[in-house]
């Protein structure tokens, strides 16, 4: 059983140091906050939240950093890297890797305008990784149908309102335009000025300017706020993973609320995330305390 407490003796200056590193990569560049965050999604989803997506790979071992929602798209390692060391040297071999990408998250969300909570802590690290579960069926792509989305979110315990405050983390951070080419051209739910603006910098050819960047949410890329939700009701989606949220079905309520209710967004968006860090952790004599967030000790 997780707690907040969990490391108020054996550590008590983990959160301070762990809010410190954040701060600092914040504010050098603001999009790290949005590529935390999106580390702790993608671990958690990946056989619960153990840490298993920081391993690297090696000659006789293929980790989760390669599968096709993480190669060449997640980021934030350093950052992690940076404040396990920092960590390390304040309580060596206490802080899981795992807890650290839970704390970053939630720093990363406060210190760009969201709402804060208690971390619950407690969570070890894995031994090993899952290439194959990382690779296909577990994290949904952009391409999604809605029933798709709410599917994936089922399986791992989190419910269709859970999985749309959420999708409210788009509010900070940028995709790739191989990501939503497909959208900005073909896609008819879309307001034309915007899938304008997005195609300058995406042309139409595969192949060429993949990973050319947009910000998933246009009005304020770098503020978490409810402005994502703005975005969707007046089809300015970027992913059609994004725009499938309020596109006629049964979420569009939601979208709705949260578009104009900041209190309503964030308290659903903060239940889900503990929801989300609570997914399998390892517990007690399960896993390890790495030293190296990169390999199991
Ligand atoms: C609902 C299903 C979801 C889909 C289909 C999805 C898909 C994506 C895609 C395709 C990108 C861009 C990746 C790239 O360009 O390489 C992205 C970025 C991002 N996602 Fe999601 N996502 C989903 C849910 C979530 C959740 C639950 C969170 C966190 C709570 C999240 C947080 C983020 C953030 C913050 C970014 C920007 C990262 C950065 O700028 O480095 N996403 N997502
Ligand atoms: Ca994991
Ligand atoms: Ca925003």
């Amino acid at each position: 059983q997780l707690s907040t407490k969990f490391y108020s003796k054996s550590c008590p200056k983990v959160l301070s140091t762990v809010e410190s590193v954040v701060k600092s990569a914040v504010s050098k560049e603001k999009r790290m906050g949005a590529s935390l965050v999106r580390l702790f999604f993608h671990d958690c989803f990946v056989n619960g939240c153990d840490g298993s997506i920081l391993l690297d790979d090696t000659s006789s071992f293929t980790g989760e950093k390669t599968a096709a929602p993480n190669n060449n798209s997640v980021r934030g390692f350093n950052v992690v890297d940076d404040i396990k060391a920092k960590v390390e040297k304040a309580c060596p071999g206490v802080v899981s890797c795992a807890d650290i990408l839970a704390l970053a998250a939630r720093d990363s969300v406060v210190i760009l305008g969201g709402p804060g909570w208690d971390v619950k802590l407690g969570r070890r690290d894995s031994k090993t990784a899952s290439f194959s579960a990382a690779n296909s069926g577990v994290i949904p792509p952009p391409t999604a149908t809605l029933s798709q989305l709410i599917n994936r979110f089922q399986a791992r315990g989190l419910s269709a309102k859970d999985m749309v405050a959420l999708s409210g983390a788009h509010t900070i951070g940028k995709a790739r335009c191989v990501l939503f080419r497909g959208r900005i051209y073909n896609e008819t739910n879309i307001d034309s000025s915007f899938a304008k603006a997005r195609q300058s910098n995406c042309p139409r050819t595969s192949g060429s300017g993949d990973n050319n960047l947009a910000p998933l949410d246009v009005a304020t890329p770098d503020s978490f706020d409810l402005k994502y939700f703005n975005n969707l009701l007046n089809k300015k989606g970027l992913l059609h993973s994004d725009q499938i949220l309020f596109n006629g079905g049964s979420t569009d309520s939601l979208v709705k609320k949260y578009s104009s209710n900041t209190k309503k967004f964030y308290s659903d968006f903060v239940t889900a995330m503990i929801k989300m860090g609570n997914i399998t952790p390892l517990t007690g004599s399960n896993g390890e305390i790495r030293k190296n967030c990169r390999k199991p000790n």
